[in-house]
């Protein structure tokens, strides 16, 4: 952390800025603008309809770097209290226009969002990837789907109806429901805009405004989103967005008693944290998505020849995708004995060939996180696990600028007790072990804090049903992973989180209802 000096950045500076910025659309004009700055981007919060840092001229700063290089990507001013009441204050005063307005008004802007992403795809995934480290691919899949959040949400609008009921010959009775308030929005840095959308959106389209926080690390495309907003001609302080950690930022846009209710994506802690500081706020609204440590569990029928091939793709790309960094990947892979050493030699094959460092294996999030993972890597070969692919990174200093890149690790041989397979590592690493019976395979599958995603990988019909219907996972996916459709309920059990997003669960979030009872005559 340093301090900023808020007399470098003038108004006019900011929104040069943002227009240099705005025009990077290819990772070669991007990287070529980020070198040629004598000083660093500054990235301000977007608090009614305006570009601004905060007020005070101590605001203390975190720097985030390029996981690819290491080299400084830009500086993140941290909101204080007072930058965060005055973002609520607007949020606060735009709601009492946006919660009236109408339904097909509110579509219309979440529509014309939609559109501007679309027409901006490629500048918001060449900054994903260079600021969170992801391949471009991975990141215009992800811009893809932030896409998706509002153009779903801008005509489940439309189409929301509410039924009446008789009750008895004596009450007609509905349901009125009308947006919940002022909402904090919190999301993590492994899919930055694909997660904070998903909650903007139906924030949004349900009538509800927001103060949105996205992770420190990865800021850049939750700053661009307010450029786009602008650009969209959202009504100012419908969505404000505010840049921070989550010590100072985070936990005192939680804990404000004019906030109506927190959306939040991250780890398991914060969740903890964030239910303490709002314990005694009853009405305050709470979803909580938080980590996982999911079980896939391969079969030996689904290793035949006609679908062993989709099942090591599936269970790859399970493990792999974003280098691991998805709360959905299937770190714990368990499989029936009579195909486990054939398992363990296909995959890693498949893996080896398959996810390639620099290619479609980006750099890890952050030089913290590199660490985090080389630690348990460190612990698997105190351990004795047996590395079938990958290996124990080596230690990297905090300026060194060759990125933080980690391959693909491969591990057998590990307790089922090693904290190798009970916590959330959230990278490149995989665990493998064996099984004798299905009920074994249930039990390591549920014998986790976590609860939030599980794979099937058999051909055996009346066992997806049977196994899929006793594992503790919000998600359960047989012979497929990661398959969205934006209308059912998301969300984990256990210490995955409380509460479920998505279609008329996002509604559940964002409104309050209340159920009317008329005399029927
Ligand atoms: N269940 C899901 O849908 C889901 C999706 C993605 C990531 N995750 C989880 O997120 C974690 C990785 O992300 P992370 O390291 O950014 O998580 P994190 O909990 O450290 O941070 C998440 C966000 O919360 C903020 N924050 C931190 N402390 C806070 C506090 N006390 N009050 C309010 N806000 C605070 C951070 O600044 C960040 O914006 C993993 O555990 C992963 O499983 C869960
Ligand atoms: O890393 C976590 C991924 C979460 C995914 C979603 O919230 C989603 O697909 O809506």
């Amino acid at each position: 952390m340093g301090t900023l000096n808020p007399e470098e950045w003038t108004r006019q500076a900011l929104q040069e800025c943002a227009d240099a910025i705005w025009s990077c659309d290819t990772l070669e004009k991007a990287a070529s603008f980020v070198r040629a700055r004598r000083t660093p981007i500054c990235l301000p919060n977007y608090v009614a309809g305006e570009l601004k840092l905060p007020s005070s001229t101590s605001t203390a700063f975190i720097d985030s770097h390029e996981p690819k290089t290491g080299a400084l990507l830009y500086r993140v001013p941290c909101a204080q209290p007072e930058d965060i009441d005055e973002a609520i204050r607007h949020a606060k005063l735009a709601f009492q226009t946006w919660s009236k307005t109408s339904r097909a008004e509110r579509s219309r802007h979440l529509r014309r969002v939609s559109e501007l992403l679309q027409e901006h795809r490629e500048l918001f995934a060449v900054w994903e990837s260079i600021d969170q480290g992801k391949t471009l691919e991975r990141a215009r899949i992800e811009v893809d789907r932030a896409i998706s959040n509002f153009s779903y949400f801008s005509t489940y609008i439309l189409h929301e109806q509410t039924a009446a009921r008789v009750v008895d010959g004596v009450a007609l009775t509905y349901e009125h429901r009308s947006p919940a308030g002022v909402f904090a929005l919190i999301s993590p840095w492994n899919m930055p805009l694909y997660l904070l959308t998903w909650k903007i959106a139906p924030c949004m389209a349900f009538g509800c405004t927001a103060v949105a926080k996205p992770s420190e690390i990865t800021s850049m495309t939750a700053y661009l989103l307010g450029v786009l907003f602008q650009k969209a001609g959202i009504p100012a302080g419908v969505v404000n967005i505010v840049l921070g950690d989550g010590q100072t930022t985070g936990a005192a846009l939680v804990a404000s008693p004019s906030i109506d209710g927190v959306s939040f994506t991250g780890g398991t802690q914060t969740g903890i944290a964030i239910r303490r500081s709002t314990a005694h706020q009853i009405r305050k609204h709470l979803s909580l998505e938080l980590g996982g440590k999911n079980p896939t569990m391969v079969f030996a029928d689904s290793m035949g020849p006609v679908t062993r091939d989709r099942t090591i793709r599936i269970a790859g790309s399970a493990a792999f995708e974003n280098q691991g960094e998805i709360c959905l990947c299937g770190s714990r892979i368990y499989v029936e004995r009579s195909i486990y050493s054939d398992f363990v030699r296909q995959f890693t094959e498949y893996v080896r060939e398959k996810y390639v460092l620099g290619k479609t294996v980006g750099a890890v999030a952050s030089w913290q996180h590199y660490n985090k993972i080389r630690g348990y890597l460190q612990l698997a070969a105190e351990e004795n696990a047996t590395f079938n692919l990958g290996s124990v990174p080596a230690p990297l200093d905090k300026d060194d600028n060759r990125g933080y890149w980690i391959a693909p690790v491969v591990l057998t041989d590990v307790a089922p007790s090693s904290r190798l397979q009970r916590d959330e590592i959230f990278g490149p690493v995989v665990t493998i072990s064996p099984f004798d019976t299905e009920e074994e395979a249930v039990r390591l599958a549920n014998d986790s804090e976590y609860g939030l995603a599980a794979v099937l990988l058999t051909t055996d019909g009346a066992r997806m049903r049977r196994v899929g219907e006793q594992v503790e996972a919000g998600l359960v996916w047989v012979n497929c992973w990661l398959v969205r459709e934006l209308g059912t309920p998301f969300g984990g059990m256990k210490n995955s989180g409380t509460g479920r997003e998505g279609g008329e669960y996002s509604r559940d979030v964002f409104t309050v209802v209340r159920t009317l009872h008329l005399p029927a005559s």
